[in-house]
Parts: structure tokens; sequence; C-alpha cells
């Protein structure tokens, strides 16, 4: 079993008890009843090569990262540093997030939040909402083709906006296929867990004119950024390179500066 499978059959095993715990109809009426998402896109093209800055405790491939005692508290220091997008991990087993911290970020702060999991039942995509996401992840690897198109007409029917994401040029053809229009071009494997920076500079020209383009994975600092920048990249989505710092709201605070710096290669688009 790959890393990934191994994850997702976790996930699966999971939503089952959730399921058990609250019905999908009941769960579907009580997140109609949540406010209306945000506007991502709006907030995503302001100026400049924006920032997703990530709540992340720790990974399968890095094991503990950050404490993160109060992720209230991180998501704050985010919003003040400028980051356009929080990326929330939910995910339990492998990277120690939980639906509890997307209700923290959302009670915190004003900006637009990611639920980053990996989403394979419509069932996570009103989770997502209910909890107050207003873009979720769609990984293009852990699903079937069907399962990829169906999850993205239902984040856009509830108002949300979709991140897809891709890391060969096959997944790249079926994401957009699906109709992605959002696109995160992923330097990881998540089958190997090997980080590959140039995969954004093979992947990203391949993609239409039009398709919003964000780099996810191996941003260190400024000069990653300005790299990705480099080839194309409209946005990036930073975890570790923020929450293993001693202050990861001045680390964000220096990639958002080289983001909207006049030196800053901007897409044209
Ligand atoms: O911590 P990094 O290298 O900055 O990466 C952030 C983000 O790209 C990574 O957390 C991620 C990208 N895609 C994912 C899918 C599931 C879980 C996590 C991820």
């Amino acid at each position: 079993m790959s890393v990934l499978e191994d994850i997702v059959a976790g996930v699966r095993a999971d939503l089952a008890e959730r399921e058990s715990a609250l019905p999908f109809d009941e769960l579907k009426k009580r997140a109609a009843e949540a406010p209306a998402p945000r506007d991502v896109m709006g907030s995503l093209q302001e100026s400049g090569i924006g920032v997703i800055a990530e709540v992340k405790r720790k990974s399968p491939s890095k094991g503990d990262l950050a404490a993160i005692h109060d992720p209230a508290v991180l998501a704050k220091d985010y919003e003040d540093a400028g980051a356009r997008v929080i990326s929330v991990l939910t995910e339990q087993r492998r990277f120690g997030g939980s639906l509890a911290d997307l209700d923290a970020v959302r009670a915190a702060v004003d900006v637009p939040i990611l639920r980053k999991d990996f989403v394979v039942s419509p069932y996570q995509v009103h989770e997502a909402r209910l909890h107050g996401a207003d873009m979720v992840l769609l990984i293009v690897a852990a699903l079937e083709q069907n399962a990829l198109a169906a999850l993205l007409d239902r984040v856009e029917s509830l108002g949300m906006t979709a991140l897809v994401e891709v890391h060969n040029a096959e997944e790249c053809d079926r994401a957009l296929e699906a109709g992605a229009s959002v696109i995160g071009i992923n330097a990881r494997d998540l089958h190997t867990l090997e980080v590959d920076r140039d995969v954004f500079a093979r992947l990203a020209p391949g993609l239409p004119m039009g398709t919003f383009k964000i780099a996810e994975s191996g941003v260190r600092g400024p000069g990653d950024l300005m790299a990705y920048a480099g080839h194309g990249a409209d946005a990036v989505l930073v975890g570790e390179g923020l929450v293993s710092t001693d202050d990861p709201k001045a680390a964000l605070v220096q990639l958002v500066t080289a983001g909207s710096h006049p030196a800053c290669p901007r897409p044209s688009r």
C-alpha cells in the first residue's frame, strides 16, 4: 500500500464513524444554514503572488513539525501577516488535524479558509461547509475520474472554490477534464513523499491560460516563492516553511513582502 492509499483508508474509516453519528441528510441541512462562503478568488487575486499559509502539526514525511496548541492564535498571526487564504489540515491520523481546528480558525479570522484533507465523499464537502470552509482540496491521485468530477461540482454548487491538486501531466489532463480552474501543482509525490520543486516548472506551461496556478509544498523562503513566480505561479501554499520556524508570523511577512515586491515576476494572465 502506498502512503496515499494508507492515508485514504484511515480517512474512510474515520468518515464512517462520523456518518453514523450524524447522518448525511441532517449534515446537509445544517450545512445549508452556515454563513455564506467567502470570495476565495477575490482574495487570491488581490495583487502580486498570494500566499496560502497552512496550519500543519505534523506530516507523514517529517513527523512532528510544531505543537500548535492554539490554531486560532497561529491563524490570526497568518491573517495579520497578509495570508490570502488559510489552509487547515483536518486529517487526524497522519497530520494531527481535526474539524475542531477548522472551527477554531474560522472563529478567529476573516480571510477565506481551505479545508485540507483527503476528500473522497460528498459527506466531507458538506462537512467542510458546515465548519466554515470556503475552499476544498480535491486530490486527483486519490480519486477516480467520476468521483473527482462529481466532488468538484458539489464543491461549486455549495458556493465554495475547489483547489484541484495534481503532480503529473496525466493528472493535469484529468483535472481539466473534470472542469478545474484552480489547480495546485504539488511538488510532493503523495505515493513516495519525495519533493521535487521542478514539477511546477514542468507542468505549469501545459495548463491553459486563465487557469489559476498554485505551487504547493517545498517553499522554504522568499527564494522559492520567487522561483515559483518565475515559472508562472499565481500563488504559493506553504506549511512546514512557516510552522517549523521560531516565528511563523515573521516568516510569512517575508514571503508576503517578496510576493508583492516589484521585482517578483507576475503571471501574465
Ligand atoms: O509543508 P509544505 O512542504 O510547505 O507543504 C504544504 C502543502 O503543500 C502540503 O501540506 C500538502 C499539499 N498537498 C497536500 C495534500 C494532503 C496533505 C498535505 C498536503
